[in-house]
């Protein structure tokens, strides 16, 4: 079967290349030539763990080909998988236009029994939307099916390859299994193909999100208030846990979520709700923590030097939303750049892999340092915002060493307390008892 993925990015890419791996035709498609030219070139654009091979190997067996090229791409294919972005508009809503570029687009082009499947994170009603635009476009029926992603950057080839469950919506049982039988190499695990309308399968997508960054601002409030009455959350996280109806996932406190998903999709909801006459008071409230979560880091750093950040060297570690990943969209380490810098300090950074993004944005503002303990050096205080391996054990005496004042400010709980403690090194976390740096409330 002939299969072409509009929007070759960390979705579509991924999409496409484990696509073609199961032995399917595919072409992926993008509008940005140069990225195209890239992976023609086997260059790949993202950071993604594993997937370098996967295109490579793909590529070669001519199961995965790159273009540009609409007109060559959709009449053959007998699914249009659409994977393009959906980014915050101006109003919070999710930006549309991407979308509604490539239905124009296809229309014309598509074969007779051409599947249009959205898996792009779309409002609800996208899905209806489009059915009835490509019914005008075209003077036909054409199937549409939702197929919202689930995968993490990082994670992304495990997954897609081996999912907790796939979704689809759809309004025909037989759109349904045609996606069944594209599908069925993934679904060897037993996990669950869910078919159900279009409405519900958008709103799966989005309320799956907004349950997981209601876990992280929950945990997150907990932990600033764990501060102030001397409890410790690590302590905390452990004795809800083991309860299984609460568990231990996705309650690690931190500097807040960031990425491409949670943060626009929790406020794309919101939205969806005010567009239906309804208010969102709990996500309007994981919101704003996240909002604040993200300047605790930078608020403690600015009591800790009293107030006067002018002429200090901070140490940034983490520059990437999360670990494994290139992808510094929201990214937490950014508002405390952003922070450091409008109050007159030095700042110094590393990351593994998302300097390079990062420089596009801040240019010279900043030092970019090949390696971590480089960061350090001369500073005053390093600040962590991504929980890369390689910082988990640093050579604290070497540290010592290299910094002016051995001042760790950690926004991902890395290290114990009482440990640095014994060191005699001066330590913050999140959430972390007897913490002289305690997170204002308000
Ligand atoms: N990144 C994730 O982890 C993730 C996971 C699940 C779902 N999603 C959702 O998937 C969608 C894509 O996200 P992403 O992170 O892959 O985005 P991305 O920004 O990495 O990639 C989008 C790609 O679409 C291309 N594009 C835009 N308009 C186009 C057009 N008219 N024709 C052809 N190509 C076009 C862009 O050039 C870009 O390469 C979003 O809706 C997102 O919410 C993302
Ligand atoms: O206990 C936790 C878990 C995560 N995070 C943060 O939450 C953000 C998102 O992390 P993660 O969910 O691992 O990364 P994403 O790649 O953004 O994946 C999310 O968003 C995707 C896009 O919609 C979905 O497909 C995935 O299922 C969903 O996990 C990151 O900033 C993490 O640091 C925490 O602070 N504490």
């Amino acid at each position: 079967m002939k299969i072409t993925v509009i929007g070759t990015g960390y979705v579509g890419l991924v999409t496409g290349t484990c696509l073609a791996d199961s032995g399917q035709d595919v072409t992926c498609l993008d509008i940005d030539e140069g990225k195209i030219e890239r992976l023609n070139a086997g260059e790949i654009p993202i950071y993604e763990p594993g997937l370098t091979e996967l295109v490579t190997r793909n590529h070669a067996a001519k199961r995965l080909t790159f273009t540009t090229d609409y007109a060559a791409s959709i009449p053959s294919a007998r699914c249009v998988f659409i994977a393009v972005g959906t980014p915050q508009g101006d109003d919070g809503s999710a930006n549309l236009s991407g979308l509604w570029a490539v239905v124009e687009t296809i229309a014309p082009l598509l074969a007779e029994n051409a599947i249009v499947v959205i898996k792009s994170t779309v409002p609800v009603g996208t899905n209806r939307k489009t059915a009835a635009r490509l019914a005008e476009l075209t003077g036909r029926n054409v199937d549409v099916a939702s197929n919202p992603e689930f995968l993490k950057e990082g994670a992304a080839i495990d997954d897609f390859t081996k999912p907790d469950r796939i979704v689809v919506g759809v309004d025909r049982p037989e759109v349904a299994e045609v996606l069944k039988n594209i599908h069925k190499p993934f679904l060897r695990n037993e996990h669950p193909f869910l078919a159900m309308g279009w409405e519900s399968a958008e709103m799966t997508k989005y309320v799956a999100n907004c349950m997981l960054a209601t876990k992280i601002s929950f945990i997150n409030e907990m932990a600033n208030l764990c501060e102030h009455v001397g409890a410790d959350v690590n302590e905390v996280r452990r004795g809800i846990g083991h309860d299984a109806r609460i568990g231990f996932k996705f309650l690690f406190p931190g500097v807040g979520y960031g990425g491409s998903c949670f943060p626009k999709d929790v406020r794309a909801l919101i939205r969806v709700a005010d567009d239906n006459d309804m208010t969102c008071r709990m996500l309007a409230a994981v919101d704003e923590v996240n909002d604040v979560q993200k300047h605790v880091l930078g608020e403690k750093l600015y009591r800790y030097f009293d107030g006067d950040l002018s002429g200090k060297t901070i140490a940034v570690w983490g520059l990437a939303f999360k670990p494994r990943t290139d992808d510094i969209r929201e990214a937490p380490a950014l508002v405390l750049i952003d922070r450091l810098l409008s109050e007159g300090a030095s700042v110094r950074v590393h990351d593994p892999v998302a300097m390079k993004n990062v420089k596009a944005v801040l240019g010279d503002k900043v030092a970019f340092c090949e390696h971590h303990y480089d960061a350090a050096e001369g500073a005053d205080a390093v600040a962590i915002c991504t929980e890369w391996n390689e910082y988990r054990m640093p050579d604290w005496e070497f540290l010592r060493h290299k910094m002016k004042n051995c001042a760790i400010f950690d926004g991902r709980n890395l290290f114990d307390p009482a440990a640095m403690r014994d060191l005699g090194i001066w330590y913050t976390g999140i959430g972390l008892a007897g913490d002289d740096m305690a997170t204002p409330t308000t």
